[in-house]
């Protein structure tokens, strides 16, 4: 289901360690500082042990920020039950949890008819290659750098071997990274091979994040200009 070219480098916050008491705000901060997406994270206390917001925030959100891309992390249990209900409420992308689903053909089948793209997530334990049977179903392959559930983990960098498999293997995936992203650690995940990249305390957190999502992305575009002149 991905396009023939190479992807581009795209930064997603994760507001989950933000101000939720004002989350419009917050969420326009970060597109006010130069992000191309937001990553929101929805937790259900099965999948993962916390708990954050559903389908009824995301349809408030939406008609403050038309126009931004939605990527719904879904850190849930029985991932098809929400297919609907978050396609209605605007969201762009919907990224289940492999672990978290019986049928994934179905389910990627339901995404996309819904009219949002296919994302999967892997956490640190998931083999890369659980992926492989499924592997044109797929828009988007999160790799979780820290076990879901909080933000403000370190970063795991051996998942950075499962970057660079599928970035071999796949050269026009798009390859999202979560967990413990920042300037002390985007330079080995983009050499990996990722493309999107969520970052949530490091941008959050810091007291000029349109400085920091700019390091992030200047690390990305030069791994990616770098591996197009070695091709
Ligand atoms: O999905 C998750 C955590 O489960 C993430 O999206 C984190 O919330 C990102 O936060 P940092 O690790 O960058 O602080
Ligand atoms: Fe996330």
């Amino acid at each position: 289901m991905s396009g023939h070219t190479h992807p581009c480098c795209k930064i997603g916050p994760s507001i989950l360690c933000a101000d939720l008491s004002c989350l419009a705000d917050e969420c326009r901060k970060m597109i006010h500082s130069g992000a191309d997406y937001l990553h929101l994270d929805v937790m259900d206390g099965h999948f993962v042990p916390n708990l954050t917001f559903g389908h009824p925030i995301v349809k408030c959100l939406r008609p403050k920020m038309p126009d931004i891309y939605f990527d719904m992390h879904m850190m849930v249990q029985n991932p098809e039950k929400w297919v609907e209900s978050m396609a209605d409420a605007g969201a762009n992308q919907y990224t289940f949890h492999i672990e978290a689903c019986e049928d994934i053909p179905a389910l990627c089948r339901k995404i996309q008819e819904s009219g949002m793209r296919v994302g999967v997530g892997l956490k640190p334990g998931t083999p890369v290659e659980t992926i492989l049977p499924y592997s044109d179903l797929f828009d988007v392959v999160l790799i979780m750098t820290v076990e879901p559930g909080f933000g403000g983990q370190s970063f795991m960098e051996d998942m950075m071997s499962k970057v660079q498999y599928l970035r071999t293997n796949f050269p026009y995936l798009d390859i999202e990274v979560d967990g413990g992203v920042g300037p002390n650690t985007i330079d080995v995940v983009a050499e990996a091979g990722a493309n999107m990249i969520v970052s949530g305390t490091a941008i959050t957190g810091a007291s000029d994040p349109s400085q920091v999502i700019a390091l992030l992305r200047n690390s990305v575009e030069n791994a990616i200009q770098k591996s197009q002149l070695e091709r």
